[in-house]
Order: structure tokens, then sequence, then C-alpha cells
């Protein structure tokens, strides 16, 4: 293997930690020293467009494109992601190789204590439809601002005015050193978003050397756990940018998986859960199936490829 090793990232102060993240539990399990890893930063799609709401911009891949072109490019040997921010279809020359072990998975509610507690038509700052529908169905009253960028500029928007609330995950937060900021919404409340909390390394499928390196970091259980959020939805033929929350935990040998599909509008939604082997990703797809079986046209047109 070739040092120092480049891992590509997005340039935003949460990824550039996250990366850092990597280099250094790469660095720790390898007993490499700091010179073993160059991080390379790229600007990707989705960090210049700031204006609309990503369901509209419509291109896919706005954070993967230019980090696999890199890849492909031979820029960089690995690639760091926010597992959230990865489509489900990835192209076949592209493997997930390790993720880290995962962080606090929930949001956290800014401006308020809790949802009940916000003031009768507050405007709450959010642009994953996803939260929209899950803050519109506990309170309807409430009108949703579109709100995007990355951390620093919605918090700043929050300051501003603009709304009176707003939600951020958790380990965003954190990772970034503000667990001081905001209040943490149960999952009951408000089930994550599929991969919420875990942080996952790409490389090229070819590279044995590099994949081999990767593997001493690789968090098995989050591996499995997201792999099975992913797999639902997959088996959603949804994205990121979907109403969709999922939540896989490990019991023992067996993976119980949680999920939601839900209208933007919070008016109506289906909630199931499954419990399966680790490996039995099928039946994550099962509950895919099922839930659209039950939902009502409107739902379900969310999910119509
Ligand atoms: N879509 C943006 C994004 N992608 C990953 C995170 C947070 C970190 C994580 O979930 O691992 C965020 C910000 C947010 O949702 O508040």
């Amino acid at each position: 293997m070739q040092f120092p090793l480049r891992l590509g990232s997005r340039g935003s102060p949460l990824a550039l930690t996250q990366a850092n993240m990597v280099a250094g539990a790469l660095r720790a399990a390898h007993g490499w020293g700091p010179e073993a890893i160059r991080i390379v930063p790229i600007k990707t799609s989705g960090d210049r467009i700031q204006d609309r709401p990503l369901a509209e911009v419509g291109g896919k891949a706005l954070w993967t494109k230019e980090l696999d072109r890199a890849l492909f490019e031979e820029e960089i040997d690995f690639a760091v992601h926010s597992m959230k921010d990865v489509e489900t279809i990835r192209p076949a020359e592209i493997v997930i190789a390790a993720m880290l072990p995962r962080a606090d998975v929930r949001d956290r509610l800014i401006g308020a204590e809790s949802l009940d507690a916000l003031p009768a038509g507050a405007r709450v700052g959010t642009s994953s439809p996803r939260r929209s529908a899950q803050i519109l169905r506990a309170r309807p009253d409430v009108s949703i601002v579109l709100f995007r960028g990355n951390v620093d500029t919605r918090l700043r928007r929050l300051a501003g005015g603009e709304a009176e609330a707003t939600l951020l995950a958790a380990a965003g937060l954190d990772r970034l050193g503000r667990s001081d900021i905001g209040h943490a919404v149960p999952v009951e409340t408000m089930l994550p978003a599929p991969a919420q909390g875990a942080v996952g390394i790409e490389t090229l499928a070819a590279r044995e050397d590099v994949r081999a390196a990767l593997a001493a970091i690789d968090d098995a259980c989050t591996s499995a756990c997201v792999r099975a959020e992913r797999a639902l939805l997959a088996a959603l033929g949804a994205d990121c940018r979907a109403p969709v929350a999922a939540l896989a935990l490990r019991e023992g040998d067996m993976i119980r998986l949680r999920a939601e599909i839900l209208r933007e509008d919070g008016r109506s939604f289906e909630a199931g859960e499954a419990r399966f082997a680790v490996d039995a990703l099928e039946a994550a797809a099962e509950l895919a199936r099922d839930l659209l079986a039950r939902a009502e046209p409107d739902l379900r047109a969310h999910f119509r490829r």
C-alpha cells in the first residue's frame, strides 16, 4: 500500500470532523503515524445548491457523485460519508468497506424543550420531508420553513429569527462539540432517518489492500443495523429525500427493525417492525412491501418510482 493514503471528504466542518475520526481510528488500529493519511476535501453538488429543497433539486447522488469520481480517477483511496446521505443504489465498482460505531441516532429540537412545548403556530425550520411529516403529525398547527445548509448556517438562521425552532441530528451536533444545544426527541416521537448517526467509508471493490485496512475499523453491529435500514429504503424505492424513518437495533443474534413511511403533510402514515437474523436482509424488504401494501394511495404515491 502506498502512503499517504488519501481520504476524500466533503469540505463542511462536520464532514471534516468525521474524516478526522476515520483517520484517527485507522491510525490507532494499525499503529500508523500522523502522516499515513491525508484528508482531501472535495466539493459536492449538494454543498453548492443551498437555496432549494433537495427533493426539488432532483438530481441524485448530490453528496456522492464527486467523491465517486475522485475514487474512479484514483485521486483518493477511500471516501468518508454520513451514511444517511448515501443513496441505496451505488456503482457496482464501489463498496462500503467499514462503518464507525454509530453515535446518538436521535434528532435534537432546538428552540423548544419538546414538540408539545412549541408555541401555537410556531415556525419550524427544516428541509427534511421526514422531519416535516413527523412534526406535522405531532403538531398540525406549526408551519414548516425551508432550512438548508450546514449545521452552522441553520443555527444562524434560527438565531436570526427565521423560525422558532429547528431540528438537527444529535450525532452531527455532538461531533461538532455542540452537545449543549437542543433537546433530544425520543425515537418513539421521531424515528430517525435510515442510517442517521452512522459514518461509512467507501472504496473501490478492486482495492483489496484498502478494504483489508478498513475492515479493522468496521463496527459490525453498526454495519449490520445500517445495512438493514438501507435494505428497507431500497425496497421502498426511496432515497434520503423521501419521508421514511427506520431504526434497526441488535438484540442478541437478531435485528429489530422499526420503520415508518409518512405522507409529507403528516396526515397519513404506516409504521411496522420486523425481527430477523443479522444476514436475513430479505426481511427488511418484506417489511417495506408490507408498509406499502397498507398505505393509502396518497401515501403510496410518494414511493412510486
Ligand atoms: N442531511 C445532512 C446530514 N447528514 C448527516 C447529518 C448528521 C450526522 C449523521 O446523521 O450522522 C446531517 C445533518 C442533520 O441531519 O442534522
